[in-house]
């Protein structure tokens, strides 16, 4: 019990993870500024996620917050559509593996590859397995239905697709069919 209590806190600040998570993100991934996003609208702010899922403090912290915030769904294999995705789904790996049971990775590539073994999901085989679809941040929704029509297509079960920030992502998700959930939205980055 005292190491479980241990675990859900970052060393570095000694705040429980989701606090000093959300630090960082406002910290190191919020941008304002023009920017175009991956749909083509446009926009006065960024969330660059990829600076703090590859960060030092930011990615394991990720890989615990998502686990938790997972906890109680039934998945053994963790991915989405590369690039944004991989991090997360790796840092969840290892959160895993810190863990008790196990989780398998896998990155939903945006086309097939044409040579080599020509996959569109690398990683261990999902075939029959049940995957957690992961994002980043999430704006359309796009991205994360993606991956999954990827991942139904090589036989895999999507169980719910779960995101570090939803930026409005949750209601096509929904209107697919699937559980979707964020572990902060834009109200707790100040950004609604
Ligand atoms: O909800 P959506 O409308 O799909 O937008 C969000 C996507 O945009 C970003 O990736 P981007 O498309 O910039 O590509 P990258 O992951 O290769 O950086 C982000 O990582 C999400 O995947
Ligand atoms: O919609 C996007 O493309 C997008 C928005 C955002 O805040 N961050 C990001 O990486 N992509």
């Amino acid at each position: 019990m005292l190491r479980r209590v241990a675990l859900m806190e970052s060393p570095a600040a000694g705040l429980p993870d989701r606090e000093r998570l959300l630090e960082l993100i406002v910290e190191l991934a919020v941008v304002h500024g023009k920017v175009t996003l991956s749909s083509g609208r446009e926009a006065d702010w960024y969330i660059d996620m990829r600076r703090l899922t590859l960060h030092h403090e930011g990615a394991p912290l990720v890989g615990r917050v998502m686990r938790q915030l997972t906890g109680d769904l039934r998945y053994d294999v963790v991915g989405g559509l590369t690039l944004g995705a991989d991090p997360v789904a790796t840092a969840m790996l290892h959160a895993a593996a810190q863990g008790q049971g196990f989780l398998d990775a896998c990155v939903v590539r945006k086309a097939g590859k044409a040579h080599g073994l020509q996959r569109r999901i690398e990683g261990p085989d999902v075939e029959g397995r049940a995957v957690l679809v992961v994002e980043d941040v999430s704006t359309t929704g796009g991205s994360p239905l993606t991956a999954v029509e990827a991942l139904r297509e090589a036989g895999a079960e999507p169980v719910a697709v779960a995101v570090i920030v939803d930026r409005g992502g949750r209601a096509a998700v929904e209107a697919a069919g699937l559980e979707y959930r964020a572990a902060y939205t834009l109200a707790d980055l100040d950004l609604a």
